[in-house]
């Protein structure tokens, strides 16, 4: 059944790429199905050559005419072979482009269309590449080429075997097992006329035919054999890892000392002495151990007896021959009919080892295939259902984005389990545990909690990346992922929210071959499209709106002295490589370094542009939500000062929750706080209010606190929390 399936995929693939190029396609079939008869072909060219000179030569009257003809034949398939690879060899990487580009985007949508809870899950991963479904298509065209390789050398043997030499055009192998080979019977005489008797010939039908069978049979023997002793793991899958503990420890010192990731704190660390002895302890310890790879492990597991066999076995066609010619015939053979033979004998088991190759690599060429298909066809499953709903979008009161309030936030009851920990029930998986409160519209909130308390996984939920695993949460009184049963629309649309929504995180990256002028503007990527097909007073618009964005993250300073301003690009696409890993050094070495290399960058730096295109974002009207988590880690205390005046100046009409370890210049302002612990809610309320109630928060604080109170003054935090309580200080 799922053989089946998969086999469904074979046309679907085959018409997808021969829709991009049917004369290309073509092409491309008939040259695999000529390489497939090119082989024999060529022998059998050869063979007409060498039995014309060689009848000549016995008979001292050689056919000169014949024999240029065989040659010429010969010559002008040889060039003709050359002439066509040549063509083919062209035309071939326009499809192969064709092909990479069509399963780039294909797959480019599938990846766009996934959100952030499913795109871990197995049963929506893409992993395939764009130039999967291209080799996936020349694997197939390889089972052309082996089919006809096995018809032709077949036909090729069955004519070396059966051809009677009465024809003139080649010796007949037949001849060699029935007592006919007239060559070697009268080397003196005119072989074609002594080519034996018709009787000689009609007896020799049936026991020709047997013989034929027996060498077809002992070709077949070899790859059959060769299959069941090989000691290989080609086509077996496997997993193989190392699990000796020295080993792994010795690689593990190995790594630090080679990795650049390491460096910096090698260096500073002076691990260079512990890391050499103790990598040479764990090589000691080791001893000597193989960690070749595994099909080379495996190989060398083997004995010489398979070998012996497989040798034997190689020569059993030529073995049998020889016996017969001794018990059919006293005479010697035809050395244009024993290099035939055995190059025919070679080619026919060769070509009947790769048909039984070919069965299992066709086998995972169809689960190829499939994959592919099967990565194309991933649905997001939210997306898939907002597709739905975006009509009742436009009807619902919820994502009306000319209210100037904003977004007004309530989780009923939510727990949240990560994908990755989707099987384990226990509770302590739970990111988040049972969590109820309510965010009244354009309120600024802090949330706040010790590590690994929930903050950044609430952060996700109140941004629509992952859904609650149970519980609900309603934006404006509607949750986005129910339907309206009667009329089967829903009232948001998570799209809807997501694009009220603004996120600011300290895990922003700058985007490859962006310059700094992109990297801001795609904050807003409606904006930025509405402006690309605005001709040149949009683009003026675009960059006093990036300018303004820059200013307000805090960038524009930085980003003024930069060789290149706006229009540097920091990371660009890598494509250069060299053929060497380690030029030596030298201009092409000093050139290749220079070539497309990252343009440093602080943190600092990249958190300011990373706030530069929140800023775009939160300039458009559709922003009704803002969150940011931890965005200013690496920002002196300045910079993270004015981001959080800065972001707090442009609250009108947006809700405002923020996650912050350094909360002390926010909280006073917080209309709520919210103090989660292990997972779980457990208070929330002004400041003032936490303070009074001496809970969660207040500890928090006070640790803060501490790092600024006079050590000759410090009390107990129960103290300093009372003592903050009531001034209500800043820490
Ligand atoms: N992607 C993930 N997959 C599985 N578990 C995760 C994932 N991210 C976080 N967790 C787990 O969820 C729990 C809550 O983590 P979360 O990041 O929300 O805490 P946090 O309060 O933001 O922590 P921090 O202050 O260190 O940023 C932790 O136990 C964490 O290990």
């Amino acid at each position: 059944m799922k053989f089946q399936l998969e086999r469904t995929h074979i046309p679907r693939l085959v018409t997808d790429v021969y829709l991009l190029g049917p004369g290309l396609f073509w092409i491309l079939a008939l040259n695999y199905s000529l390489t497939g008869f090119e082989g024999a072909m060529l022998l059998w060219l050869n063979n007409r050559v060498m039995t014309l000179i060689e009848t000549g030569i016995a008979s001292s009257n050689p056919d000169g005419p014949a024999i240029l003809r065989a040659v010429l034949y010969r010559i002008a398939a040889v060039a003709a072979i050359a002439v066509w690879r040549w063509f083919s060899s062209r035309t071939q990487p326009i499809l192969k482009g064709r092909a990479k580009l069509y399963f780039q985007e294909r797959l480019m949508n599938a990846h766009l269309s996934q959100d952030m809870s499913h795109y871990r899950e197995a049963s929506s991963s893409i992993d395939a590449s764009p130039m999967n479904g291209w080799y996936a298509l020349l694997n197939l065209m390889s089972s052309l080429d082996v089919i006809f390789s096995t018809v032709s050398s077949l036909m090729l043997l069955a004519n070396l075997v059966l051809k009677p030499t009465a024809s003139g055009d080649s010796v007949s192998l037949l001849s060699v097992f029935t007592g006919t080979d007239t060559l070697m019977k009268n080397s003196t005489g005119n072989a074609t006329t002594d080519a034996g008797s018709s009787g000689e010939l009609a007896s020799g039908g049936a026991a020709s035919m047997a013989n034929s069978l027996i060498v077809i049979a002992l070709c077949v023997t070899w790859p059959l054999v060769s299959r069941m002793l090989r000691h290989e793991l080609d086509d077996t899958t496997y997993i193989a890892h190392v699990n000796n503990k020295h080993y792994l420890r010795a690689e593990s010192f190995h790594g630090l000392a080679i990795s650049s990731s390491y460096k910096r704190e090698v260096i500073s660390g002076t691990m260079s002495e512990y890391i050499r002895r103790e990598h040479e302890k764990a090589r000691a310890l080791l001893g000597p151990f193989s960690d070749d790879y595994p099909f080379e492990a495996v190989r060398q597991q083997s004995n010489p007896f398979g070998a012996i066999v497989l040798g034997v076995l190689d020569d059993l066609p030529l073995i049998y021959y020889a016996i017969s010619a001794v018990v059919y015939r006293q005479s010697g053979l035809s050395l244009s009919s024993l290099a035939m033979l055995h190059e025919t004998l070679g080619i026919t088991r060769n070509t009947l080892e790769r048909v039984l190759m070919e069965r299992t690599s066709f086998r995972e060429n169809l689960k190829q295939i499939r994959s592919v298909y099967r990565d194309l066809e991933v649905q997001d499953k939210a997306g898939a259902e907002s597709v739905e709903g975006d009509e009742g979008a436009q009807k619902a009161t919820g994502s009306d984005t000319s209210q100037s309030k904003g977004v007004g936030i309530e989780l009923r009851n939510v727990t949240f389990r990560y994908p990755s920990s989707a099987d384990d029930a226990s509770s302590s998986s739970a990111a988040l545990r049972d969590v109820t409160f309510t965010l009244p519209p354009s309120s600024l909130v802090v949330i706040v909690g010790a590590n690994g308390s929930g903050k950044s996984s609430l952060v996700n939920l109140l941004c629509n990346l992952h859904r609650p695993t149970a519980g609900t949460i309603l934006f404006d009184g509607v949750d986005p992922h129910a339907t309206d049963i009667s009329t089967g629309a829903r009232f948001w649309t998570t799209e809807d929210l997501q694009k009220a929504t603004t996120l600011l995180t300290q895990s922003h990256s700058l985007f490859p071959a962006f310059t700094i002028l992109e990297n801001i503007a795609i904050g807003d990527p409606e904006f930025c499209l509405d402006c690309a097909e605005g001709g040149a007073a949009s683009r003026t618009h675009l960059v006093e709106r990036v300018h303004e964005a820059a200013r307000l993250g805090g960038a524009l300073e930085f980003i003024r002295k930069r060789e290149k301003g706006f229009d540097e690009v920091i990371h660009p696409v890598t494509t250069s490589f060299s053929s060497n890993y380690s030029l030596a050094e030298g201009p092409l070495k000093e050139m290749y370094d220079k070539l497309e290399a990252w343009k440093d960058i602080s943190g600092g730096e990249q958190q300011r542009l990373a706030a530069a295109r929140t800023f775009m974002r939160l300039m458009n009207p559709r922003t009704r939500l803002v969150v940011v988590d931890e965005p200013s880690s690496a920002m002196d205390p300045l910079g993270e000062f004015e981001l959080f005046e800065q972001l707090r100046a442009m609250r009108q009409g947006k809700t405002m929750v923020f996650v912050t370890h350094r909360f002390g210049h926010l909280t006073k302002y917080a209309d709520v706080i919210l103090c989660l612990k292990s997972g779980e809610f457990v208070e929330s309320g002004t400041h003032q209010e936490l303070m009074a109630k001496g809970g969660e928060y207040s500890k928090l604080y006070a640790v803060q606190a501490r790092a600024f109170t006079d050590p000759a003054t410090e009390v107990d935090s129960g103290h300093v929390a009372g003592t903050l309580n009531d001034s209500a200080d800043e820490p």
